[in-house]
């Protein structure tokens, strides 16, 4: 193992030369380079700080692990620091990339045994490293786990791992909503009673999965689906039948990991005593079956990459239509969980698709026959209805989990918590949308993108597509929803805003006759915002009044923020919100004016210069504009501080892990 503290690696950008781009995440891109003092090749990931958005908490706690770990099977950061607007994380390069870019370049269906036993083994041993040391990966999957060319496997990417050992808040962030669906634990999606290291079983299964398919279970469809299925059905395992190549002793460690009850599945530590790893072999026998004659990685990447660009112009229609509907569809289904029986049904019908069964639902069948007669009357001993924490009850689905409307009402009674809970870290759900302040806390606390929603959950998407990363930046603090979670209250408002779904400013055109500056429906005078369903009241957002909006501010009137009493610390929060809120707004309106002038056939130029004029009103008073040149400075001053303080934490964490290794070889 490379010890490297012993080696001293520069923290600057000018030390090093960026070669080809290997890999690329969600938040980051992954170069090879050259340190060049050191005259070694490492792996370069940039992250771009200005579109992490609030999420610098999360990537200080990456970086911090991965300088921290000392594991030969966790990928370590040699270094990180800052250039420009990046930031920059040296870590070792992995000439073989990720499992996952290997499968897609040359084992479309995923690797034969021994090769698996032998990666799921060293991946074992560093979540057992983990474990141990309180941290929880959350991410495990065969995008995430790097062969070098020696073969030596390593798991990388602590984006999202949590420590389970922390207090206080960051325990508490346990409860916020990390992940990627088709390896997510379904106890991670309830968001129930929190969740453990077991999490993390659960997403080796699935990976064992991956790695032994090409791809992971439910991964052909949209994550909202993903989700669903995790929940409603039986857990996904290798098939006795159609997986005949593998091993009883695969399939039983398979079916250990992929138990619903977390309490089931085994520790990493008893799940590595498991008979199948002793069919794991050296790293030797990975870069003979494996690695040899693959083409170098960077290759790898752009041969991938572009062909990945070309499937997705060709789908991108096709695509698009089908998951945007099918995730909004899915999200209204969801949230209206004290549903009205009729709508429900026709939201089923919607999200219904004529997708093929995925490998993972012949075994689904199977089981079923198991517990339905052939007149599908349930057997003895066997429910009729879905649920969704039991390992031993399966679902009634038939190809998609959703295709019987009688099942789906069932599921969707048994959900046992807020479902829409359960969506909102990943497909930019608004926490207003699902929860009270609170939580919406803990997310701050964690550093996810704490707003998420474009507050347009109704609109058409075909009108926001273009906008959605833009839409999904921060909301600021201190607004509320009316919504408490109770569900009585949830599902007054429900109804009360169901009638109003559909473009914001299509209905406020209607509704009040071309009149932008009214945005309350009448029927609660007190509303100044709809996010989706819900609705931002004067009253919560701030003690000022309805005019703490950016609609106040769109239409031009009176923000009537300035309360003599108030302090202007006070009304930061509301005027940082109403800033950004402004813009993305802006963008909105444009947009929608766009969308339903060509709906209804009209000249959508007017109509833009008309929305430009409004949109560029000045604040109204000398007042107003001194306190927004004072917001403008104070936020580019906080700005500062938070890339000052991000910087002296980092050279903290690096100190004190020089001081450690010094302090051990000292006591050595
Ligand atoms: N040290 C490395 N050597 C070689 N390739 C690497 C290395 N680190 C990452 N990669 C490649 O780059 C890809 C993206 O990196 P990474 O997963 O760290 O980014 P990310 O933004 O955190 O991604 P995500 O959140 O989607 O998992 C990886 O899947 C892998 O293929």
């Amino acid at each position: 193992m490379e010890h490297v503290s012993e080696k001293r690696f520069p923290l600057n950008a000018k030390d090093y030369k960026l070669y080809e781009e290997v890999g690329e995440g969600v938040s980051a891109t992954v170069y090879r380079a050259l340190c060049v003092p050191l005259n070694k090749i490492v792996a370069i990931k940039v992250l771009d700080l200005e579109k992490c958005n609030n999420d610098l908490d999360g990537i200080r706690r990456e970086v911090q692990t991965m300088t921290l770990i000392d594991h030969p099977n966790l990928l370590r950061a040699y270094c990180s620091f800052t250039a420009g607007h990046n930031l920059w994380v040296v870590m070792p390069y992995m000439a073989g990339g990720s499992c996952l870019h290997i499968m897609k370049s040359d084992y479309p269906e995923g690797f034969e045994e021994p090769v698996i036993a032998t990666l799921l083994r060293e991946v074992l041993k560093a979540l057992v490293y983990l474990h141990a040391h309180g941290h929880i990966h959350r991410d495990v999957k065969a995008g995430n786990i790097l062969i070098d060319s020696d073969g030596m496997v390593k798991v990388a990417d602590f984006g999202v791992s949590a420590c389970m050992f922390d207090a206080g808040d960051r325990q508490r962030s346990r409860n916020t909503f990390v992940g990627t669906p088709c390896w997510m634990a379904p106890e991670v999606m309830q968001q129930l009673h929190g969740y453990d290291f077991k999490a993390d079983i659960w997403s080796f299964g699935i990976t064992a999965l991956e790695l032994a398919h090409g791809h992971a279970p439910f991964s052909k469809y949209p994550p909202m689906k993903v989700l669903l299925m995790t929940l409603q059905n039986a857990p996904p395992g290798l098939d006795y039948e159609r997986d005949k190549r593998f091993s009883k002793s695969f399939k039983e460690m398979v079916g250990t990991c992929l138990v619903k009850d977390p309490k089931k599945r085994p520790t990493s530590e008893k799940l590595l005593k498991h008979p199948f790893f002793k069919h794991a072999r050296s790293y030797e026998y990975l870069t003979k079956t494996i690695l040899d004659g693959l083409a170098p990685l960077g290759d790898r990447f752009r041969v991938l990459k572009a062909k990945e660009a070309d499937l997705l112009v060709q789908n991108k229609a096709l695509y698009e239509d089908k998951e945007q509907l099918s995730q909004k569809e899915y999200i209204r289904g969801i949230s209206a969980w004290n549903f009205n029986l009729e709508d429900l049904k026709s939201q089923a019908a919607l999200i219904q698709d004529d997708d093929t069964p995925n490998a993972e639902e012949p075994d689904m069948d199977k089981k079923l026959k198991n517990k339905y007669n052939d007149n599908g009357v349930p057997a003895e001993g066997s429910l009729a209805v879905t649920t969704n924490d039991s390992d031993a009850k399966p679902t009634l689905d038939k190809e998609d989990g959703f295709s019987d409307i009688q099942d789906l009402e069932s599921s969707l009674a048994s959900f046992p918590i807020k479902p829409l809970e359960a969506l909102k870290g990943c497909f930019d759900i608004g926490e207003d949308d699902v929860n009270n302040g609170s939580q919406r806390d803990l997310d701050q606390d964690y550093g996810r993108n704490e707003n998420g929603s474009s507050g347009l959950s109704s609109v058409p998407q075909s009108a926001l597509t273009e906008h959605k990363k833009y839409l999904s930046g921060s909301l600021v603090p201190d607004k509320k929803v009316v919504t408490d979670g109770d569900r009585d209250y949830l599902q007054a408002k429900y109804n009360s805003d169901r009638n109003h779904s559909g473009p914001l400013l299509y209905r406020q055109k209607r509704d009040s006759n071309n009149n932008l500056a009214s945005v309350d429906d009448g029927s609660e005078g007190a509303v100044i915002q709809r996010k989706g369903r819900f609705k931002v009241t004067s009253a919560d957002l701030s003690p000022k009044g309805p005019s703490n909006s950016a609609f106040g501010l769109v239409s031009g009137g009176s923000i009537g923020l300035l309360n003599q009493t108030s302090t202007v610390a006070s009304i930061l929060p509301s005027l940082q919100f109403i800033l950004q809120q402004n813009s993305m707004q802006r963008e909105e309106i444009i947009k929608l004016i766009k969308y339903v002038e060509q709906s209804c056939g009209k000249n959508t130029e007017s109509a833009e210069a008309g929305i430009l004029d409004l949109l560029q009103v000045p604040p109204a008073t000398n007042r107003e504009r001194e306190l927004h040149a004072q917001v403008i400075q104070l936020q580019q001053s906080i700005g500062s501080l938070v890339e000052e303080v991000q910087r002296q934490k980092m050279k903290n964490a690096q100190l004190e892990k020089q001081l450690n290794s010094m302090a051990n070889r000292v006591e050595e």
